[in-house]
């Protein structure tokens, strides 16, 4: 078992954090979120463990594992959220359009599979466009290279689904694990692991914690047993950094996620501005550059209908939220009626 790191810094509290504090926040304390409840959530102080309700107005749908936070530990009360420096959340409900939030302020995503058929240029490349779009730096684990014949071949494709993409290829179970990861986990770091069932997730986040951290939460056993709703929770890793668990990161659907699919492809999305026409759909159309590098050689024509599958997708889901949200609004407002709500007291 790891011993947590203590202190503010240690918890990965940056000049970003502390530049959002004002001279009235001088009583909070500054915490950060390691698990989320339906009505409380946990927090670590660098010195303490808390256990918090909300204010009002304030729901644990709005709150992440990681996320920084104020509170006033007396009251043991959560008072304010913190701008996040980066955001992951799972492909939103369409029907209702809300977004459910997997993780706050990572650095890293190890978006893990394996050297062998689970291995899905399409599927990474959807992890990549989320990673991206989410502003966290996305790491291509590929595990069980101790049991291939041609893990290199294996990091070479993985690599060329991006530009300086980083990609480790490695024995999950290998005692050199934590040593491949250092560069990702160090003090003030945080990551999460991604990746389809069996690919070693849970094998390489006991070997960053150097524990069980895939099943064990910080303190959330009780005299009234388990309460973990998420099951995501933050972990201290051997290195010095941060581990979030996300077990709801398998399988992903794609939403409102379009900056983050071109810059998974920058190569066609780049081109795409010398298209002739600005909506080019890069099919049949005169003039189109994307088109003109595949026939070049530049762009090989599945990874071109691999960024329309994803782009077409998001488009459709987009669309499909932002009714959904518009549905809801109006909703909202005949619920509502022309009377205003009473206030509590
Ligand atoms: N030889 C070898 N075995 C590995 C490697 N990575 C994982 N395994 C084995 O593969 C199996 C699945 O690994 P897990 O760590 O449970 O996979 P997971 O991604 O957490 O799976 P889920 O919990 O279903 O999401 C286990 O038996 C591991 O010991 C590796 O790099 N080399
Ligand atoms: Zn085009």
């Amino acid at each position: 078992m790891v011993t947590a790191p203590t202190g503010l810094d240690a918890l990965g509290w940056q000049a970003f954090q502390q530049s959002q504090l004002g001279p009235d926040d001088a009583a909070l304390t500054p915490a950060r979120i390691a698990n989320v409840h339906r009505d409380r959530v946990v927090a670590l102080t660098g010195s303490d463990t808390l256990e918090l309700t909300l204010d009002p107005g304030l729901t644990t749908a709005a709150v992440a594992v990681g996320d920084f936070v104020l509170c006033a530990p007396a009251q043991y009360r959560l008072i304010r959220v913190l701008d996040r420096q980066t955001e992951l959340s799972r492909g939103t409900e369409y029907h209702t359009g809300d977004k459910q939030l997997i993780a706050a302020n990572l650095d890293s995503l190890f978006i893990t599979t394996s050297c062998n058929a689970d291995f899905n240029p399409a599927r990474l490349e959807r992890y990549l466009a989320l990673a991206h779009d989410a502003g966290v730096r996305p790491v291509i684990v590929l595990t069980k290279a101790d049991l291939a014949d041609d893990a290199a071949s294996f990091a070479d494709q993985a690599r060329a689904l991006g530009r300086d993409l980083a990609v480790l290829a490695v024995n999950a179970k290998g005692s050199d694990l934590v040593q491949h990861f250092a560069p990702y986990c160090g003090p003030g770091q945080t990551v999460a692991l991604a990746g389809t069932s069996g690919v070693g997730k849970t094998t390489i986040a006991n070997a960053l914690t150097g524990g069980n951290a895939a099943t064990r939460d910080i303190r959330d056993d009780d005299a009234r047993g388990r309460h973990t709703t998420t099951g995501r929770s933050l972990h201290p890793m051997l290195a010095g950094g941060w581990l979030i668990d996300t077990p709801g990161m398998r399988g992903l659907g794609l939403a409102e996620v379009g900056f983050g699919i071109d810059a998974t492809f920058p190569e066609i999305s780049e081109l795409a501005a010398a298209c002739k026409f600005r909506d080019c759909a890069h099919d049949a159309e005169p003039g189109c550059a994307v088109q003109a590098a595949v026939k070049a050689g530049l762009i090989t024509p599945d990874r071109l209908a691999r960024f329309k599958k994803l782009k077409s997708e998001n488009t459709q889901a987009t669309e499909a939220i932002a009714l959904a949200r518009d549905k809801q609004r109006k909703q909202g407002r005949t619920a509502k009626g022309g009377k205003k709500p009473r206030q509590k007291s």
